[in-house]
C-alpha cells in the first residue's frame, strides 16, 4: 500500500496529473478522487463537437469507469469535497465520506462568471461549462427557436454555431465593438464577424445587457440604450472564474486563483493546485495546454525520490484556436502593436486572408492569422524557441499560398517541434511512435503519444506526419468503423464481398462484433454496404435505417413528419398543384412550404397517415428523407431565358428520372443551369452542370450546407450523353469508395480530384465497367412510396419497422 494522494476534481487537469504519476510509478500512491460530476473524466473541450452535432457525449470520455478499476483508482463522481482539514489531513465529502491523505491536489476548475443581472435567475438562463449546460441547450431546441449568446469570445461563438446547428435562430450580444477582442486584432475580429454572419448568426456589438425579461421563464434581453430583443434561451459566456471557494475556506494562499510556486506547491504543505484553479507567477490559465504541462511537472515532482533540483515550471505561451467549422482563426501571445513592436501584415481581400506576426526585438511575440492558419505550427515554434529572425527576409516569414507547393506544414518542422499543442506533443515524437510501434492511424497515434487527444486540431498534421512516415496516405490508413469493431469501413466492405455476406447481423457475427445489435453508427453503413456490393442478392433491412429512411418521410421535433412529392427538375403542372392543395385540406396539414431544392414540402403529417397521403397525392417519393439522389434544381434554360443556351430543364427531368431511387453513402444533390449566370446554383452541388457555348461544364463535390464549399471544374464536354455517363461513372465510384456518410466534397478532398479525374476521364474500360454496374444497380431502384401502398406485407412492415427507433 503506497502513501495516500488524494484528488479533489474529476475533470482535465486533475485526471492527467494522475495518469503522469502512473506512468512515472504506478506503485507509489494509492489514489482516491472526488468528482462533483456524475461523470467520469471527459474531454470538456469536445462539448463544442456536442453542441454542433459532431460527437456524441459517449465519444468525449477520456478516461472510462474500467480505466479506473484498471489503475486501482478510487472514484467518488457526484460527490463534491466540501471540507478539508489540512492538520489532521482529511478531505469531507458531501456524502459523508472522510478521506485521509498524505497528499492532496486541488484540480477544482472554474466556474462560469454569471452576470449579476436582474433575473438571471430565471429559467432557460444557463452557462456553456458541462455535460449537463449541453443537454439543456439540446432540449430546449426542441421546444423553443430563439436563442441569444451573451459574450463573443471563444466560448460564446463555439456556443452559438452548435445553437445554429440545432436550429435555433441566435443573436451573440457583445461588449467590445469586435469579436474576440482577447484574442484578434480589429481586421481579423471583422473578418471572423463577416464569415459568421454568412453562417446565420446575428452581432449586437457593443450592447450592454441591462436585464433579462420575463416571468417564471426567460423572454428577453434589455439593453442599456432601451432596445430589447427576444430570446427563448440565453447562454452566458464572458468567462471564467477559478473555483476556489473550497481553497479560500480551508486557508490556502489564494489571489485570483490558488497561488502556487514552480512545483504546484500551495501554501499549506503536501497540499498542490493544478490546473484553471491555480495561479502561477499571477497568471491563471484557460486552456488545456498549459494545465498539462503543469500535470507533469507536479507528477514528476510528487514522485521523485530526491527533492527535485531541475526547474519546475516556467508558464507558458499559449494559443487559441476556434473550433467552428468553415472558420480558420488562429491567435498567439501578444498580438496588438505597440510602439515598441513592429509588424509584418498580409491582408488578402480577394481570398478572405489575414495574417499579422508581432516583432519585437527581433523576436516574434505574437501572431494572429485568419483564413489560412497553415502557418501555425512554425510560427508558435518559432515564438518558442525565441528565434532570431533579424537575417531572415520578413517575405519568409509569412510566405504567400502561391510562392511554393502546397506541401503540409510538417515537412519543413524540425523534431523539436511541436505538432499536438494541446498535449505538448513533438513531431519527433510521433515519428518515432509511427515507426517503431507500426502505427498506420492517427486513432493509434492519439492513444500512443496523447496527440489529437483534446481539441484535435493537430490531427490534419498527425494524418500528414503518417503519411511523410510511412509513405502511404493515411485515406488508406486504419480508422475503426465504431467502437463495436476494429474493422475499418474498408475492411468491412471488403469482407463482405471475400465472404459473400448478406446480412446486418450476420456481417456483425461472422467479423466478432463487440455487441450484438451493433449501434446507430454501423449498423446502417453495413447495410448500405451490402446493397452496394450487390445490389441483385442482398435485401435491404429497414431496421437498419434511420427513422426518416424508415418511415420515407421526414420526422419533425413535434413528431409529426414532412412530406415531398417527386417533383422532376423542379417542374410541376396544375394539376399536381391541385392534388397538392386536396391533400392539404384534406389532412390539415399545418404548413405548405417552397424548399431550396424547388419542391413543396407538406408539413406536420401525423405518422399514422403517410402511407394514405402518399395515395391521395398519387406522385412518386421526392426521397427528401434518404441518402440517395435529393432533387435536380434547374433553371429556366434556353426555353425561355434569353441568356440560355442549353435545354438545363430537360437534361434536369432526365437527370432526376435515370437515378431517382438509387442509395449513396449520403444524400447527393445536382443541379443544371444554361449558362454561366448559375441560377440554379451548379456551383453547391454536389454535381452542379452548367450550360456553355457549345456544351456542358461539370463541377463536382460542391456543397450549400454547414461545410460550404465550391465545387471543382471536373470536365467541359460536348454531349449530354457523354455528360450524363460521367455523372453516373462518377456516382459509382463515390458508391463503391466512399465511407457511409461521408459527402462528395469531403470524399473528393480525401480522394483528390487529379484521382478521379484520372479513374473516370482517362481510363475508359474502368468507366464503362462502373457504368455497368451503376446499371445494374438503377434496374433495382423502387419508389417506396408505391411498394408500400400496393403491398399489403410491406405495409404492415412499415407499421413494425416504425415502432423502433434508430435515431
Ligand atoms: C465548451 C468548452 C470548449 C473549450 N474548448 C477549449 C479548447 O478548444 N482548447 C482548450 O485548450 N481549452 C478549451 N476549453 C477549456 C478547457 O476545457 C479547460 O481549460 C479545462 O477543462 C480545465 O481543466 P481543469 O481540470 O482545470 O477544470 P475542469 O475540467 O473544469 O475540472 C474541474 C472538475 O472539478 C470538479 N469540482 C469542482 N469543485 C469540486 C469539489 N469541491 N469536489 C469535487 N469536485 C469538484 C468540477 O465539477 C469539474 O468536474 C473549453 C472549455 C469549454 C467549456
Ligand atoms: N477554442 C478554444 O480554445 C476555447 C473554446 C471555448 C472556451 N475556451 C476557454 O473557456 C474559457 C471561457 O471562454 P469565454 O469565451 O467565456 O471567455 P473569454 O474571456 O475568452 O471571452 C469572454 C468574452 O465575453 C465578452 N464579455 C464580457 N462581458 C460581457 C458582457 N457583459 N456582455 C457581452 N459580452 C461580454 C468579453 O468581451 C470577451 O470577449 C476561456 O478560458 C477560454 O479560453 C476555449
Ligand atoms: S442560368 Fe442563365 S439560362 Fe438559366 S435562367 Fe439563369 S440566366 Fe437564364
Ligand atoms: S492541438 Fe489540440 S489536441 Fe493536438
Amino acid at each position: 500500500m503506497g502513501e495516500r494522494l488524494v484528488l479533489i476534481g474529476n475533470g482535465m487537469a486533475g485526471i492527467r496529473t494522475l495518469e503522469e504519476i502512473i506512468k512515472k510509478d504506478p506503485a507509489r500512491y494509492s489514489m482516491t478522487v472526488f468528482g462533483e460530476e456524475p461523470h467520469p473524466n471527459y474531454n470538456r473541450i469536445l462539448l463544442s463537437s456536442v453542441l454542433q452535432g459532431d460527437a456524441d457525449v459517449n465519444d468525449i470520455v477520456l478516461n472510462d469507469y474500467d480505466w479506473y478499476a484498471e489503475n486501482g483508482v478510487i472514484l467518488y463522481t457526484g460527490d463534491p469535497v466540501i471540507k478539508v482539514d489540512t492538520k489532521k489531513q482529511i478531505v469531507y465529502s458531501s456524502k459523508g465520506i472522510e478521506c485521509p491523505y498524505d497528499k492532496l491536489i486541488f484540480a477544482t476548475g472554474s466556474n462560469p462568471f454569471m452576470l449579476p443581472l436582474p433575473g438571471a435567475d430565471k429559467e432557460g438562463v444557463i452557462a456553456f461549462r458541462n455535460i449537463k449546460d449541453c443537454e439543456t441547450m439540446i432540449e430546449t431546441s426542441k421546444n423553443y427557436k430563439k436563442a441569444a449568446v451573451i459574450g463573443g469570445g471563444l466560448l460564446g461563438l463555439e456556443a452559438a454555431r452548435g445553437l445554429l446547428n440545432l436550429n435555433m435562430k441566435v443573436d451573440v450580444i457583445h461588449i467590445s465593438n469586435t469579436l474576440m477582442e482577447r484574442q484578434l486584432d480589429e481586421p481579423a475580429g471583422k473578418m471572423l464577424q463577416e464569415e459568421l454572419e454568412g453562417q446565420g448568426m446575428n452581432f449586437l456589438l457593443e450592447a450592454q445587457t441591462e436585464s433579462i425579461i420575463g416571468r417564471d421563464r426567460v423572454q428577453g434581453l434589455r439593453f442599456k440604450d432601451g432596445t430589447s430583443i427576444q430570446a427563448d434561451l440565453v447562454v452566458m459566456a464572458v468567462g471564467i472564474k477559478p473555483n476556489i471557494d473550497l481553497a479560500k475556506k480551508t486557508g490556502l494562499k489564494t489571489e485570483r486563483a490558488i497561488v502556487v510556486d514552480d512545483y504546484m506547491q500551495t501554501s499549506i504543505k503536501n497540499v498542490y493546485a493544478v490546473g484553471e484553479c491555480a495561479e502561477h507567477r499571477g497568471i491563471a490559465y484557460g486552456l488545456v495546454a498549459p494545465l498539462y504541462e503543469q500535470g507533469k511537472v507536479l507528477a514528476e515532482h510528487i514522485c521523485a525520490s530526491e527533492p527535485m533540483t531541475k526547474p519546475g515550471y516556467q508558464g507558458s505561451i499559449v494559443y487559441t484556436q476556434l473550433k467552428v467549422s468553415g472558420v480558420d482563426v488562429f491567435s498567439a501571445g501578444r498580438f496588438q502593436d505597440n510602439s515598441e513592436t513592429k509588424a509584418i501584415r498580409v491582408h488578402d481581400e480577394f481570398e478572405g486572408i489575414y495574417k499579422k506576426v508581432v516583432v519585437q526585438d527581433n523576436k516574434i511575440v505574437g501572431a494572429v492569422l485568419f483564413g489560412d492558419t497553415g502557418d501555425s505550427p512554425r510560427l508558435l515554434n518559432m515564438m518558442r524557441s525565441g528565434e532570431d529572425i533579424s537575417q531572415m527576409s520578413k517575405v519568409a516569414i509569412l510566405p504567400s499560398e502561391n510562392s511554393g507547393t502546397r506541401e503540409s506544414p510538417v515537412v519543413a518542422m524540425a523534431d523539436g517541434e511541436t505538432i499536438c499543442g494541446c498535449n505538448g506533443v513533438s513531431k519527433g515524437d510521433i515519428c518515432s511512435a509511427i515507426t517503431d510501434q507500426g502505427l498506420t492511424s492517427v486513432e493509434q497515434v492519439k492513444q500512443c503519444t496523447n496527440a489529437g487527444r483534446s481539441c484535435g486540431g493537430c490531427k490534419p498534421l498527425i494524418a500528414d506526419l503518417l503519411t511523410l512516415t510511412t509513405g502511404e496516405s493515411v485515406a488508406n490508413a486504419k480508422e475503426p468503423m465504431c467502437s463495436c469493431t476494429e474493422f475499418s469501413h474498408e475492411e468491412v466492405v471488403a469482407e463482405i464481398r471475400e465472404l459473400g455476406l448478406s446480412h446486418p447481423r450476420e456481417v456483425m457475427n461472422v467479423l466478432g462484433w463487440e455487441s450484438d445489435e451493433g449501434c446507430s453508427k454501423c449498423r446502417p453503413a453495413i447495410n448500405y454496404y451490402l446493397k452496394m456490393v450487390d445490389p441483385i442478392k442482398n435485401q435491404d433491412d429497414p431496421t437498419s435505417r434511420f427513422i426518416n429512411e424508415r418511415a420515407h418521410a421526414n420526422i419533425n421535433h413535434n413528431g409529426t413528419f414532412t412530406v415531398v412529392p417527386r417533383m422532376y427538375g423542379g417542374v410541376t403542372n396544375a394539376a399536381q398543384l391541385r392534388k397538392i392543395a386536396e391533400v392539404a385540406d384534406k389532412y390539415d396539414v399545418p404548413l405548405l412550404k417552397v424548399t431550396g431544392g424547388q419542391r413543396i414540402d407538406l408539413v406536420g403529417i401525423d405518422k399514422d397517415n403517410l402511407p394514405k397521403v402518399w395515395k391521395d397525392l398519387d406522385m412518386r417519393s421526392g426521397s427528401a428523407y434518404a441518402k440517395a439522389l435529393r432533387t435536380v434544381k434547374t433553371c429556366v434554360g434556353a426555353q425561355f431565358c434569353r441568356f440560355g443556351t442549353q435545354d438545363s430543364i430537360g437534361l434536369g427531368i432526365e437527370l432526376e428520372k435515370k437515378f431517382e431511387y438509387i442509395n449513396t453513402p449520403h444524400k447527393v444533390k445536382m443541379a443544371v443551369s444554361a449558362c454561366p449566370r448559375n441560377c440554379a446554383e451548379s456551383g453547391i452541388k454536389d454535381f452542379g452542370v452548367v450550360g456553355v457555348d457549345g456544351g456542358w461544364e461539370l463541377y463536382v463535390a460542391g456543397n450549400g450546407g454547414v461545410d460550404l464549399r465550391a465545387g471543382e471544374l471536373f470536365c467541359k464536354v460536348k454531349e449530354k450523353d457523354e455528360l450524363i455517363d460521367i455523372i453516373s461513372s462518377f456516382m459509382q465510384y463515390y458508391r463503391e469508395h466512399a465511407r457511409y456518410l461521408e459527402r462528395t466534397s469531403h470524399f473528393v478532398e480525401r480522394v483528390g480530384l487529379d484521382h478521379m479525374k484520372k479513374v473516370i476521364l482517362e481510363d475508359t474500360e474502368g468507366r464503362n465497367a462502373l457504368i455497368e454496374r451503376m446499371d445494374l444497380a438503377l434496374s433495382t431502384g423502387k419508389d417506396p412510396w408505391k411498394e408500400i401502398i400496393e403491398n399489403e406485407e410491406k405495409q404492415s412492415e412499415y407499421k413494425k419497422n416504425n415502432i423502433e427507433v434508430l435515431q
